[in-house]
């Protein structure tokens, strides 16, 4: 059993914990209204049936009236027909009601979750909070939507069946009585193994899905090593884990279903031998004994139900849990109460003051240390060194993704955690070294970097992007409208670049964060490329963590970073002539012929 499985089982007893849900019915208090009153009209329709059964047996048959008879059928079909619409609403309005406030969920947590620092996926698996969004709220459509009006329902039923128990015959209701704990007992030990099976059944197969979902993802590998047979093996020994843990389930629950039906048959015979006596004494019309037995069933069957939605409120409880302890997350980057105003400057636009930053997954090793660096305003900055020395980190500081220990990042000449997070952002324009695409056009894909802009805003910026960029869309089955496939599958490497180039261009940030790409693009796309970059930097700030000699030697200021560190900066000569690191760099790493080449 898991970590995380058994925190499910823990959570799924204190109902107290749905309580908040209910702040998400309340915009539907009208539905709610209704609902309930047609759950009323329906259970004292059926409540009223057993009346029915008394006076057919009573006055129809044991009378021999045949116009009694006749006139008793035809108001059991009227209370049928009521019962029928009565259903109808019951049953939709609360099921619209459970899809309606789950969807609502959904959207708060999605809402909530697309704010939160990125360190809290780094700490929190993504398929666990992919499984809040779904499976959580699945579980709780289904309880607003059937379970709990199931329990309503019932609970009305039992009462009211035990109250006309009573009505009918007080003597054979203490026997009734006597028999509930009977059933109740198996019901509830059982019930509790048959949840905790459940549960257990419902992990084993979010399993299934997610090995099958990386086996999907990364399907090439694993034709490319032949691994298909070695795959179908571990994919058939989950789906055969979560085959047992099933088949546990189903018979510790057929176990359930055939205890709760010999119990409840066997006090139902109890009863008819008792009653049956009664009505051969004349202590009790056969009506009536019909009437009791109807009832009886009703409370037999209440039961039940209340036992089984029981487990299942618990398990919405611990959903709801889950998604409420999302929901109460707060994002530790936020823009503060009062924001400052960005007013340029004409001097330094980026300084890194004293800072130090430690990833809060790994609080014991400084991914930067004792930084203290100012960025002149519209230069190309070059941030060069080996790989793991802190230059992505920089990025991610600049961009707020995550806040320094100690020290502060300030734009403009202002701490950037005073200022709205959203206007630093738009500011900053990241073209990162691996593309990100979304499964979607072209349009929306470079759009990403300005929805607002036109048709031909987008296709300008594809053209400056790359004297052919524009050409290869054009190229493609349905040109700016192709679906690039998940993540840009459908598309290169350099393709992609271009793509992501366009969207950077069309965002038109001040400041621009490039991750220049190691992957080689052949020669003719990388000149295109290059010119590209060269177009966008032109009269703003730039960083970039270079890879290229020519983006060094081209940069206005060269930052040599190692271990987290600054160690040197400079500019291409004099870094070659103070640091023996640089020069080790270029020698290794550098490709001068080709241009290319790693240095990080
Ligand atoms: N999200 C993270 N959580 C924890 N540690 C991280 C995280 N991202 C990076 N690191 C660590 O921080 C250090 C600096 O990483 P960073 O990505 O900034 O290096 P880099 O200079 O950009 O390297 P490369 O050129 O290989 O991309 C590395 O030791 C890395 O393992």
């Amino acid at each position: 059993m898991s970590a995380s499985f058994k925190d499910k089982i823990s959570q799924t007893s204190s109902f107290t914990s749905l309580l908040p849900i209910f702040a998400f019915i309340k915009p539907y208090k009208l539905m709610v209204l209704y609902a309930l009153l047609a759950l009323l009209l329906t259970a004292g329709i059926n409540l009223s049936l057993g009346q029915g059964v008394k006076y057919v047996i009573d006055n129809g048959f044991i009378a021999g009236s045949e116009t009694q008879l006749k006139s008793a059928i035809l108001v059991l079909v009227a209370l049928i027909s009521l019962l029928a619409l009565g259903t109808f609403s019951r049953f939709y309005l609360m099921s619209w009601l459970g899809e309606r406030v789950s969807a609502d969920i959904r959207k708060a947590v999605f809402n909530q979750v697309i704010k939160l620092h990125p360190s809290y996926f780094e700490e929190n698996r993504s398929g666990e909070i992919m499984s809040r969004l779904t499976t959580d709220t699945t579980l709780l459509q289904s309880i607003i939507g059937s379970s709990f009006s199931m329990a309503l329902r019932s609970t009305l039923m039992l009462i009211g069946g035990l109250i006309m128990l009573l009505v009918t015959n007080i003597n054979l209701t203490l026997w009734v009585i006597a028999f509930v704990p009977f059933i109740l007992i198996p019901i509830l030990i059982y019930g509790r193994k048959v949840r905790v099976l459940a549960a257990n059944s419902q992990e084993a197969i979010a399993d299934i899905g997610s090995y099958a979902g990386e086996i999907i993802q990364n399907i090439k590998v694993v034709q490319s090593y032949t691994h298909e047979k070695t795959e179908q093996a571990s994919f058939a020994n989950e789906v055969e884990k979560a085959f047992s843990v099933a088949k546990d389930r189903i018979k510790q629950r057929s176990l359930l279903i055939a205890i709760v039906i010999f119990l409840t048959f066997s006090a139902i015979s109890i009863m008819l031998w008792v009653g049956g006596m009664d009505v051969l004494n004349g202590q009790m019309t056969g009506g009536e004994l019909g009437a009791f037995v109807f009832y009886a069933i009703m409370v037999a069957m209440s039961v039940a139900t209340i036992s089984e939605v029981y487990g299942e409120l618990q398990r919405a409880a611990g959903s709801a849990t889950r998604l409420l302890e999302l929901l109460d997350v707060t994002s530790k980057i936020q823009t503060p109460e009062e924001p400052k105003k960005i007013i340029e400057q004409q001097e330094n636009i980026i300084e890194f003051k004293n800072l130090d930053f430690y990833y809060p997954s790994r609080p014991n090793t400084a991914a930067l240390k004792t930084i203290n660096l100012k960025i002149p305003k519209g230069k190309v900055i070059a941030l060069v060194g080996p790989s793991g020395a802190g230059k992505t980190t920089l990025f991610e500081l600049l961009q707020r993704f995550y806040d320094p220990q100690l020290g502060e990042v300030r734009f403009n000449n202002m701490n950037i955690n005073t200022l709205e997070l959203d206007e630093l952002r738009k500011r900053m324009g990241m073209v990162p070294q691996h593309p990100v695409l979304f499964s979607s056009n072209v349009w929306h894909n470079i759009r990403y970097g300005d929805p607002t802009a036109s048709d031909e805003q987008v296709i300008n910026a594809t053209k400056l992007a790359h004297a052919h960029a524009h050409d290869f869309i054009q190229e493609l089955p349905e040109g700016y409208d192709s679906f690039l496939g998940e993540q840009g599958v459908r598309l290169s490497g350099g393709q992609k670049q271009r793509i992501a180039l366009a969207r950077a261009i069309l965002k038109d940030p001040e400041v621009l964060l490039l991750d220049e790409a190691t992957s080689a693009l052949d020669a003719e796309s990388e000149n295109h490329v290059q010119a590209a970059l060269e177009e966008l930097m032109q009269n703003r700030t730039t960083l970039i963590i270079a890879h290229r000699l020519s983006t060094v030697i081209n940069a206005d200021l060269i930052l040599l970073m190692d271990q987290g560190e600054v160690i040197a900066q400079g500019n291409h000569n004099q870094l070659i002539e103070s640091s023996t690191l640089y020069r080790r760099l270029c020698e290794l790493q550098f490709d001068n012929a080709g241009n290319k080449g790693g240095i990080s």
